[in-house]
């Protein structure tokens, strides 16, 4: 189990995590969701004791990864964003190498762990490799099963899937499924799609601050129960008005069209709940006939993108991410391009 509370890291006057807790408990998969710069990096580097936070704590397992960071960081392996792999030796080679700095003393249990982790990453026959001649996919398959070494409970994967062609994209979240099943997993990703279809659990960050978390269907039902509800009913445009005004949680009504004794309009949800129910009752309560309804929700996307955008401006703040990181919607084509591609190889 972890438990982040409060947790803070600021670089200079920049604050890269800003008041996040959440917890993890034990088995299943979670996503850490957000555009580039959101701070998923820096998360994760502080829960495995790469860097240490400004403010907040984060246990694993009890333990207080700043006061006991051996014991902590004993639960965990962990696959960096830019894993280090030393592209002289083979994966065998790098493997013991792994398992000897983990602390695995005798060479016959170092040779049983990496032959062991070595089959549990799908690096079956590529054991005397050298790491340079691997491709992406593959590399990333040696960062697992470094991560694997040493027999932690907790498996944390920055980005894995960054940098993979569409087909190995689809083999390492194949393999993070089923390292599910055995460990509790923790991967982060700007794909939203990815952690759709990879994680049981999904925290959304954005600008350093958790925004949503839940099960991927109950952030799509949260989210989807938003959007905008177009309606016609019969009467007078100003029974039909404050009939429609009159149900808690619709806002925004605008009269689109009127003739012939039908009235049309379009309101926005914000209850977080389907609103059509109460709004046809409401109207046929006022003696207006409901003519045609119907709600256009909100994709998942359309709500990622929400939320991880500013509600002043509707663009990520500007000084909240460097030049370097693209704004929210450009790391949204990315996403459906890489969704996209993604999809046409299944
Ligand atoms: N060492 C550092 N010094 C200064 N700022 C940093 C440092 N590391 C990260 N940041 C900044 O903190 C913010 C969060 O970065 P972080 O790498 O955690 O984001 P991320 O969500 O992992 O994004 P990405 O996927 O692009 O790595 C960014 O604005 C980043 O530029």
């Amino acid at each position: 189990m972890i438990e982040v509370e409060h947790l803070t890291k600021r670089y200079g006057s920049h604050t890269a995590v800003d008041d996040i807790s959440f917890t993890v408990e034990d088995g299943g998969i979670y996503g850490l969701l957000g555009p580039n710069g959101a701070g998923k990096s820096t998360t994760m580097n502080i829960i495995t004791g790469y860097i240490s936070a400004t403010d907040g704590t984060v246990k694993i397992d009890g333990h207080d990864i700043a006061d006991e960071p051996a014991a902590a960081k004993a639960c965990i392996g962990y696959l960096p964003e830019l894993p280090p792999l030393y592209q002289e030796m083979t994966v065998q080679e790098y493997l013991l190498f792994v398992a000897e700095l983990k602390g695995t003393r005798k060479k016959a249990d170092r040779a049983a762990a990496v032959e062991h982790a070595a089959a549990r990453a799908g690096l079956q026959g590529m054991e005397q490799r050298l790491i340079r001649n691997l491709s992406k996919g593959y590399r990333q398959r040696v960062g697992i099963a470094a991560a694997l070494l040493g027999t932690p409970k907790i498996i944390i994967l920055d980005e894995p899937t960054v940098g993979l062609d569409p087909a190995q994209m689809i083999e390492i979240r194949s393999l993070i499924r089923d390292l599910g099943k055995t460990h509790t997993v923790i991967l982060s990703s700007h794909i939203l799609s990815e952690v759709q279809t990879v994680c049981d659990r999904v925290l959304i960050i954005a600008h350093g601050r958790l925004v949503a978390q839940g099960t991927p269907e109950e952030l799509a039902a949260q989210l989807t129960a938003k959007g905008t509800i177009t309606a016609t009913a019969q009467g007078s445009r100003e029974a039909v008005v404050a009939a429609a005004g009159k149900v808690p949680g619709l806002t925004d009504l605008r009269v689109t069209d009127e003739k012939g004794g039908e009235v049309s309009f379009t309101a926005v949800s914000t209850a977080g709940t389907d609103l059509r129910g109460a709004l046809s009752l409401a109207l046929a309560q006022a003696g207006c006939p409901v003519l045609s309804l119907s709600a256009e929700t909100m994709s998942l996307e359309d709500v990622f993108l929400q939320l991880t955008e500013t509600p002043e401006s509707g663009k990520p703040e500007s000084d909240a991410a460097p030049a370097e990181n693209p704004p929210a919607e450009a790391a949204a084509e990315e996403n459906e391009k890489e969704a996209d591609s993604d999809e046409s190889n299944l």
